[in-house]
């Protein structure tokens, strides 16, 4: 019986490309079998987990071989599932797991269980669900206050406005379709949120609030960079993947700590010395401009004067400095802490991601993670998801359109009110260098809003053969199209 059991989903069965220590730098997907001599340190290394292929495992109760096959396949979510029938004959076995609970129409509690499909839902009133549940009810609250809050919406249309009875106040048509894409978009929120709980980041919730629900994106979740195997190679061989000790070998000029520094060990921290040694511009030399972005007490970056167009980098601690893990410098290594929600918007932009919480300016918002490549690999790619790596591997992008994290669903806005900035971070000086990107708050970000950064140079915004930019009535500009 136990091999039948549906409802665990333990960090293991979470595998590659989930590795559940937060010290993970990133994932190497090495093609060649056995790996190649140059990398046979990194498989001893704790930082870098070794895989052939990225995958998405299904969890558990794939393997239960149940009756009901879901039309939609998707990397991660599995497709076969309980029937009530087949639950009414199993039940008394088990120790159920809630996937996520709803208002029904009688105002009752009603709870989604995993492994199991909608027509097997039940009315839960018991004192002890509610008890044993929190995490569960919590996240369901969270989105059924946003979807509330789009009811109170004045630019919210009346078919937004009906879609999110939908969610709030779950009917039987609904239950008893079991292939209708709701069904999908809470499999998406509850999988993926799976993965987030691993590593202590908030829920994830993806909606789309039409009529006629639209096919959600399909893409492997990460929330580690994927490296390819050449780019690794780059990673290694890079300047910024020296250790401090390495660099000041051959650093000639006189290191000065004349900035300040927000890391717990102000004596000790090696930030700044990185950022001299590797990204400032050198006096008499052109080649960088480089801005240095640097933590206050609370994490924040300062944004006043911050101007998109500039390189910027923001350096992060390693143990090296002598500072904890709770350290004002080591936002993304520590990961989100605002939750976020990912929305179908329209046919233009299609999802969307948005704040559930307000985020204040400077703040850290979500890292962009997906795969790690190299700029010009011949193949062609839809580059409106590449990130380039300017200042820490130029020749290296982060592309996210196959696999990403949700950070990879911002909107272009001709006037963001996010950026992304390269990160130089690893938890161990000693650790390979896989570049990192953040995305941080460069104004103050409403709940409900959405998360925009600018993707596109001023030039590229008249694109004649693209197609209208949608971040906000009224803008004029056209986006180019990539593929
Ligand atoms: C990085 S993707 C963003 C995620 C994408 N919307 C999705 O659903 O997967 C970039 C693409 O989103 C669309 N997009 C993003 N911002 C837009 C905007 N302001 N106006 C119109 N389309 C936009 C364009 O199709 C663009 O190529």
């Amino acid at each position: 019986m136990a091999a039948n059991q549906p409802d665990e989903i333990t960090p293991d069965t979470i595998t590659l490309g989930q590795p559940n220590v937060r010290t993970v730098a990133g994932v190497l997907i090495a093609w060649n079998q056995p790996v190649k001599p140059e990398f046979a340190h990194l498989a001893r290394n704790e930082s870098i987990q070794m895989g052939h292929i990225f995958t998405n495992p299904i969890p558990a109760e794939d393997r239960l071989g149940a009756p009901f096959y879901s039309r939609h396949n998707y990397p991660g979510i599995p497709r076969r599932k309980m029937t009530a029938n087949e639950v009414a004959a199993h039940k008394k076995n088990y120790e159920w797991k809630a996937q996520t609970t709803y208002t029904n129409i009688y105002n009752q509690l009603l709870c989604t269980y995993v492994g199991w499909n909608s027509t097997a839902a039940l009315v839960q009133l018991d004192a002890r669900f509610r008890r044993e549940n929190q995490e569960v009810l919590g996240t369901a609250r969270q989105r059924d206050a946003y979807l509330r809050s789009i009811q109170r919406d004045p630019e919210a249309t009346d078919e937004m406005k009906q879609a999110t009875r939908m969610w709030l106040s779950m009917g039987l048509d609904l239950l008893n379709t079991p292939h209708h894409l709701f069904w999908l978009y809470e499999d998406l929120s509850y999988y993926h949120t799976k993965i987030h709980r691993v590593h202590d980041l908030p829920p994830l919730i993806y909606l789309c609030l039409r009529r006629n629900l639209v096919m959600p994106p399909r893409f492997k979740y990460t929330i580690f960079n994927v490296v390819e195997e050449r780019a690794m190679d780059v990673i290694l061989s890079a300047q910024s993947n020296k250790s401090v000790d390495e660099l000041q070998k051959s650093y000639k000029r006189k290191l000065t700590n004349a900035i300040d520094t927000a890391c717990e060990s102000p004596n000790t921290c090696q930030c700044n010395k990185l950022w001299h040694m590797l990204y400032a511009p050198q006096p008499g030399s052109t080649e960088s401009d480089a801005k240095y972005m640097t933590q206050n007490g609370e994490g924040r970056l300062d944004m006043t004067d911050f101007d998109i167009s500039d390189l910027r980098v923001v350096i992060e601690c390693s143990d090296t400095c002598g500072c904890s893990s709770v350290c004002p410098r080591r936002c993304t290594q520590r990961g989100q802490t605002k939750m976020l929600l990912v929305r179908y918007e329209n046919e233009f932009i299609d999802f969307a991601l948005r704040a559930a919480e307000p985020i204040r300016q400077g703040e850290f918002i979500v890292e962009y993670n997906g795969l790690v490549t190299q700029a010009d690999t011949g193949i062609r790619r839809d580059e409106s998801y590449d990130v380039a790596l300017n200042l820490i591997c130029p020749q290296l992008v982060i592309n996210s359109s196959a696999i990403g994290n949700l950070s990879r669903f911002m909107a272009h806005g001709c006037q963001p009110n996010a950026a992304l900035i390269e990160t130089h971070s690893r938890v161990k000086d000693e650790d390979p260098l896989v570049p990192r990107v953040s995305v941080y708050a460069m104004k103050d970000i409403a709940a409900g809003e959405k998360v925009t950064i600018s993707y596109y140079q001023e030039e590229q915004l008249k694109s004649k053969d693209g197609y209208p930019c949608k971040c906000r009535p009224g803008c004029t500009n056209t986006l180019p199209r990539y593929y």
